[in-house]
């Protein structure tokens, strides 16, 4: 049975792959501060630490008792918005903390690491599908920290000979039977739909539709949670350290993620054309071949509705979200 140490894994894509790990016969031990995740969120047959990877002397006591195979290393602050008014909150978490990890992870022996890495690492495309090896140039605080964080990562399996994979997720969404998405404030676009679809909220904005796209607004690329944890499953078996984009392939503009809500749901979304919201880019596609090539990752949740689907379920059955 394989141990693996999941940071971050009270929180939306954390929670949902911890459960696919135990699911699967893994020994998994959930280390998150409660920050913006949520106890219930945790699986109860997981192991719980609550604390926080700014703590050194704390989470390097984790990794040596804890003879981890691996580390899977979700936890991170990621409001875009919040990373260009709060720069040093970003490092501080999702690089110096994050180094604290990395540090503990070689002092422990562990083999395999295995990183939440963004799409937001690309800043603006040079060119659409974005593969592994495109420019990367962000735009906001929040994507330069995963960068620097990939670049500490090749550099420790360099040196310490730690294998990594930087798995640079688009858009996650959807949910498992039992987690799903509840940040708060919200910011993402499909749980905020159908919160305004339930009466939870008055109206989506939507953030412009002058884009130079087909329809105007933002195409983006959806990829449900579960596709993301086999992903990661996978990527314990990588004969050797990588980065990987992580999509479906199919761009959806946000006026066709709220057609494809309305016909999951049976109920019109009441929606608002707002300014654009600063650092959009038009256009965010994955190219996922590498992946599929090299670690045989294959997405199963292909279509939007499938994805709305799962997520409108959950919402349905936590009305309130998360009650802690
Ligand atoms: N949601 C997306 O669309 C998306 C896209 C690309 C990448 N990512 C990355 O995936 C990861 C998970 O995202 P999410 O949406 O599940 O976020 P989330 O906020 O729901 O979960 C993050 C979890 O990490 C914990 N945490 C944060 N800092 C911590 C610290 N210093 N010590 C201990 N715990 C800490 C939080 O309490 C929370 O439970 C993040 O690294 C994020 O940057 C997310
Ligand atoms: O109320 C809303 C919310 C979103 N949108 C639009 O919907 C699209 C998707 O927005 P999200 O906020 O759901 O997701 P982002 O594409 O902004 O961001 C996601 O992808 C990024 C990578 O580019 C980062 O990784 C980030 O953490 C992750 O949430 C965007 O065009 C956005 O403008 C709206 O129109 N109205």
């Amino acid at each position: 049975m394989k141990k693996v140490l999941v940071t971050g894994g009270a929180g939306y894509i954390g929670s949902a792959c911890s459960e696919y790990l135990l699911d699967r016969g893994y020994e998994v031990t959930i280390f998150d501060a409660l920050i913006t995740g949520h106890r219930e969120a945790v699986d109860p047959r997981a192991k719980f630490i609550l604390g926080n990877l700014a703590d050194r002397e704390l989470i390097k006591k984790v990794c040596r008792e804890g003879e981890f195979d691996a580390v899977m290393h979700f936890a991170a602050f990621s409001l875009v918005g919040e990373s260009m008014q709060n720069p040093s909150k970003y490092f501080r978490n999702n690089l110096a903390s994050g180094i604290n990890l990395a540090d503990a992870a070689v002092e422990g022996g562990v083999k395999n690491f295995v990183f939440s890495s963004t799409a937001a690492t690309f800043g603006q495309p040079e060119s659409i599908p974005i593969r592994e090896n495109d420019r990367q140039i962000p735009i906001n605080p929040y994507g330069e920290s995963k960068l620097c964080f990939e670049k500490v990562l090749k550099w420790y399996s360099e040196i310490h000979g730690m294998k990594y994979a930087a798995l640079r997720y688009f858009n996650a969404a959807g949910a498992s039977e039992k987690y799903g998405e509840d940040h708060r404030p919200e910011s993402h676009l499909i749980p905020i739909i159908l919160q305004t679809i339930r009466g939870k909220r008055e109206k989506l904005m939507v953030y412009g539709d002058d884009y130079e796209t087909a329809d105007g607004t933002c195409i983006r690329d959806y990829i449900h949670i579960l596709d993301l944890a086999q992903a990661h499953e996978l990527a314990l078996s990588a004969p050797e350290s990588g980065h990987y984009n992580l999509g479906t392939g199919n761009g959806l503009s946000v006026k066709e993620i709220i057609d494809a809500a309305e016909k999951v749901t049976g109920k019109k979304v009441n929606f608002e054309i707002a300014p654009r919201r600063p650092g959009d880019p038009a256009k965010l596609i994955a190219c996922s071949d590498r992946i599929k090539s090299m670690l045989k990752w294959q997405p199963k949740y292909e279509s939007a509705e499938q994805i709305i689907e799962s997520a409108w379920k959950w919402q349905l059955k936590h009305p309130n979200g998360y009650s802690n």
